[in-house]
C-alpha cells in the first residue's frame, strides 16, 4: 500500500500537520518562529576579494510548516542552507532554528543539534544511503547510532517506509530502486532519529516530473504525520504547485512569496488560488519582480507616488521628461 498515492489535498495535510506540531510544541502559542532569520548577512573572501552571498535575508517559518525556498544559480539558497543545517556560520544577523541560536553556539552544541535536532535529503542519492545496506537497514541506522535499534527500531523502519510510499522496498538495496524510490527511503532515514526540522537540498534535482512529484508527496505525508518542519530548497520554480508557500530568494535577499490557498468558488467547489507578494523588510526595502522591472524598462531610479490605498512606483525617465 503507498500513503504518497492516498494523499489528502494540501489545505488537510497542512491542518493535521499544525495539529500534529502544535501538539509536539506543547501548544499553539510556542509555535511562530521555528525558523527565523533576520538580516541574515554571509560574506565570503577569497583571494582578498569579497562577494556578498546573503544580504540581509529575512525568513520565518512557523513549526509544522512545509516550505520551498526557490532561487536562481548564485542567488544564495545553499549558502541559507548552509547555515540553517549548521555547516556554515553567517557573518553577521540573526539565524535561530528550534531555538538554537546559529551565530553563538558552541561546537558541541552544534554537534547535538546536527545529530538531533536536523534531518537532511541531498540532492545525490549517493549521499543519502549506503549502497551495501538495504531500504530497511539504511534507516535502521541512524537509530542503531544513537542506541535506539532493536526490535522498536525495526518496526518504526518499516512504518516510515510506508509512510514514505516505499514499503515494498524494504529488503532492496539502493542499486536495486529507482531515483524517486531511493529520494523516498531518504526521506525515511532524515527523519528516523525524529527531528524537529527536515532540509532537503534539491531532492528532486535528479528525476522527471512525475517522480519528483511522489518525492513531493513523501515530504508531505512526513510533515502531515510526524509535524515535521520541512524546508525544501530548489531552482524549480515548478514546485510552488507541490507546496502552500514558496519563498523566493534573489541576490541573496528575500524577493517575494507565492501562497496556494484553497478557496470556495462561486460555483461553490473548492479551488486553489495563488497569490504572490512582495517581501517588505523592516526597513521598508522590497525588490519589485524582474518581470515587472523589465515590461516597463524601469531602471536607476523610479517615482514612487503614495495613494490612498497603494503605492505607485513609475519610471524615473517619465518625469525627467515633464
Ligand atoms: N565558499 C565560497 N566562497 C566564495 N564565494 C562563494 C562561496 N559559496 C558561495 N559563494 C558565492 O555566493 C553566491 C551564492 O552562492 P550559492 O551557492 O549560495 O547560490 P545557489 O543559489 O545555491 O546556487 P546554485 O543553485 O548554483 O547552487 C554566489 O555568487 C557564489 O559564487
Amino acid at each position: 500500500m503507498s500513503l504518497v498515492q492516498d494523499v489528502p489535498d494540501l489545505a488537510t495535510l497542512q491542518q493535521r500537520a499544525a495539529e500534529r506540531a502544535a501538539a509536539r510544541a506543547g501548544g499553539a502559542e510556542r509555535l511562530r518562529g521555528h525558523i527565523v532569520c533576520d538580516g541574515l548577512v554571509r560574506i565570503f573572501t577569497t583571494e582578498g576579494v569579497e562577494v556578498v552571498a546573503l544580504q540581509g535575508l529575512d525568513l520565518v517559518v512557523d513549526r509544522g510548516e512545509l516550505v520551498a525556498i526557490v532561487g536562481a544559480s548564485g542567488s544564495g539558497k545553499s549558502t541559507v542552507l548552509n547555515i540553517l543545517s549548521g555547516l556554515d556560520t553567517p557573518t553577521a544577523g540573526i539565524a535561530r532554528v528550534a531555538g538554537y541560536d546559529l551565530l553563538t553556539m558552541s561546537a558541541r552544541k552544534r554537534l547535538r543539534y546536527r545529530r538531533h535536532t536536523v534531518g537532511f535529503v541531498w540532492q545525490q542519492t549517493g549521499r543519502n544511503l549506503l549502497p551495501y545496506l538495504t531500504a530497511r537497514e539504511n534507516v535502521e541506522l541512524p537509530m542503531r547510532l544513537a542506541r535506539r535499534g532493536g526490535r522498536a527500531g525495526r518496526r518504526r523502519a518499516m512504518e516510515l517506509l510506508e509512510m514514505v510510499g516505499v514499503g515494498y522496498c524494504a529488503d532492496r538495496r539502493p542499486g536495486q530502486m529507482s531515483g524517486g524510490e531511493q529520494q523516498r527511503c531518504a526521506v525515511a532515514v532524515a527523519v528516523a532519529n525524529d527531528p524537529e526540522v527536515l532540509f532537503a537540498d534539491e531532492p528532486t534535482g535528479e528525476l522527471d516530473e512525475a517522480t519528483a512529484a511522489e518525492v513531493f508527496g513523501a515530504l508531505r505525508a512526513i510533515n502531515a504525520e510526524l509535524g515535521v518542519t520541512v524546508v525544501v530548497v530548489t531552482h524549480d520554480p515548478q514546485v510552488a504547485s507541490q507546496v502552500r508557500r514558496t519563498i523566493a530568494i534573489r541576490d541573496g535577499r528575500t524577493a517575494s512569496e507565492v501562497h496556494r490557498r484553497a478557496r470556495i468558488g462561486a460555483d461553490g467547489v473548492e479551488e486553489l488560488v495563488t497569490e504572490e507578494y512582495a517581501v517588505l523588510d523592516r526597513a521598508g526595502r522590497m525588490q519589485l519582480p524582474a518581470g515587472f522591472v523589465d515590461a516597463l524598462a524601469l531602471r536607476d531610479r523610479v517615482k514612487l507616488t503614495l495613494e490612498p490605498d497603494h503605492v505607485q512606483v513609475r519610471s524615473g525617465e517619465e518625469s525627467g521628461a515633464a
